[in-house]
């Protein structure tokens, strides 16, 4: 054990950057806490424009041997940091419930599978990528995948490893290197990647991982002139300001940003289906992106939808991330604690009824909330919240229904519980949403476009789409004549 490391529930993170195929410590540190109990678990080096040049800097420095290195090694090697995730699994999910307040089962059994599958998913598509040839007039047109060069990513705090490999992976698939920046507020699970990264034989310097503030160290990286991408996930009024850095030297950008997304419940549906799926909306304590916190309920069902969701509900258990039987955990921070009983005591003010909840717990804590009499241009139906709380309105038919599920800014997911085949066509043509689901919830395939409308996102990622981004096409077309062979 040196000073940078610290033991987290038994095992041991690396608490400094890692550069360059190095250990790198800053000068100043920042607290890492748990949201479980809001206890220090550890100072993390706190990166600056230095460290954020340095990894700029060795990500340039790497990305000509593995932009050179095949496409079969490249997804050998990916594979293996799969590899080294599934070995690690268990000690990853302690350490992110630890971190970020997330469910230890859910750790376990779904989101770490899933970031070995980000690995593999994408290691497999790059060797399917389509590059056939094709003619013109007798020339050949032949399209490369070239790799783009370093790319930074920032990511958020809500699902820390999940969406950071979620860019990894298809980043580095392309031959691209990377310089991983991850939130503040869930910083550990990056450093162990970095760990299993070089284990698996990643050479030094394609993956680098900054700790820092995103005002000091993220917005040094954003605005570096070596750096070819950039893709976050996060807040749209801090996509802006990536956006503004971005520009200045055209850096291609990715960004998946907040929603608001409504789930549509129609007097046709199995309320039973409709319930379970409103309910999981308090997933993560609410903390999910893709959440749908609008509840869209037709009139003649809405008190029977109403009693059932009320029912089961109050079924859910509060507490503990670790605790198998805890449904519900904290929230990550006092600070957003303190901006979800904002939005929620506003809403009150302005004539809301919580139907239930309404009110912090000790500690992180937040009771599951239902909000009914809310406006539809009330800050609480606009905004995003990011907390378990939830508002429900009533629509008297299809066409209303369609309106209130697309008046807001956002765009990024929605949600259709009906038991009719052609109202679920008919509805979700006219819905403004980057995923549609129709009688389920957060059913993923990796291979699907991915992202947001309207200020829910710029552009997908997901499958042939990663690749889009993450490389720089290029078409080469050959003449049939010219060759001193044949003239
Ligand atoms: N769409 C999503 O998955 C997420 C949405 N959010 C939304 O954002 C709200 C605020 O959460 P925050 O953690 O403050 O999100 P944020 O957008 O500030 O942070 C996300 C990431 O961006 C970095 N960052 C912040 N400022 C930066 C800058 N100027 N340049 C480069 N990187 C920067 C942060 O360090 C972090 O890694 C939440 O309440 C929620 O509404 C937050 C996390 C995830
Ligand atoms: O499945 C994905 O790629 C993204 C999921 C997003 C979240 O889990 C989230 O923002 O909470």
């Amino acid at each position: 054990m040196t000073d940078h490391t610290i033991t987290v529930a038994g095992t041991a993170v690396d608490t400094r950057h890692w550069i360059g195929g190095e250990r790198v410590a800053s000068a100043e540190t920042f607290t890492d806490v748990s949201p479980i109990d809001q206890s220090a678990i550890g100072e993390i080096s706190r990166g600056t424009a230095t460290e954020a040049a340095a990894a700029v800097a060795a990500a340039k420095a790497a990305f000509p041997g593995w932009a050179a290195t095949t496409w079969t090694e490249r997804a050998r090697i990916l594979h293996a940091v799969a590899d080294g995730v599934e070995k690690r699994l268990e000690d990853l999910a302690i350490v992110e419930t630890t971190d970020n307040g997330a469910l230890l089962r859910s750790h376990r059994r779904g989101v770490m599978p899933r970031v070995a599958h980000n690995f593999r998913f994408f290691a497999d598509w790059l060797l399917r990528l389509d590059h056939d040839d094709f003619e013109t007039r007798g020339h050949t047109n032949h399209v490369s995948w070239d790799p783009a060069g370093p790319c930074v990513l920032i990511t958020p705090w809500n699902a820390p490893l999940m969406l950071a490999t979620w860019k990894v992976a298809p980043a580095l698939a392309a031959g691209n290197t990377v310089i991983l920046k991850p939130a503040e507020w869930s910083p550990l699970t990056a450093s162990l990647l970095a760990d299993i990264a070089a284990e698996a034989g990643l050479p030094a310097g394609v993956l680098n991982v900054v700790q820092g503030y995103g005002a000091e160290v993220g917005s040094a990286l954003v605005s570096h002139p070596d750096v070819r991408r950039i893709s976050f996930t996060g807040s749209v009024p801090t996509a802006k300001r990536i956006a503004e850095s971005a520009a200045a030297n055209l850096t291609p950008l990715s960004l998946e940003l907040g929603g608001k997304s409504p789930l549509l419940v129609f007097a046709d549906a199995d309320l039973d289906l409709a319930t379970d799926l409103a309910v999981e909306q308090y997933d993560n304590a609410g903390q999910v992106c893709l959440a749908a916190t609008r509840i869209l309920v037709e009139e003649s069902v809405a008190d029977e939808f109403t009693r059932r969701f009320v029912e089961k509900a109050a079924r859910l258990d509060q507490g503990d991330p670790r605790d198998e039987a805890t449904d519900i955990g904290p929230n990550i921070h006092a600070r957003q604690l303190e901006k979800i009983d904002g939005f929620v005591q506003r809403a009150v003010a302005a004539g809301a009824r919580a139907v239930i909840g309404g009110h912090r717990k000790d500690g992180l804590y937040y009771a599951p909330t239902l909000l009914t009499d809310v406006a539809q241009d009330s800050e609480i139906v606009q905004e995003e919240v990011f907390g378990p709380v939830l508002t429900l309105q009533t629509f008297s038919d299809e066409e209303e229904a369609v309106r209130l599920a697309n008046d807001t800014r956002f765009g990024l997911a929605a949600t259709v519980a009906t038991g009719d085949r052609e109202r679920a066509d008919r509805v979700t043509a006219q819905l403004v949403a980057g995923t549609v689901w129709v009688n389920c919830f957060f059913v993923r395939d990796l291979q699907a476009p991915f992202g947001g409308s309207r200020h829910s996102g710029v552009g997908r990622e997901g499958g042939t789409w990663s690749f889009d981004f993450y490389c720089d096409l290029k078409n080469t077309v050959t003449a049939p004549k010219g060759w001193k062979d044949h003239g």
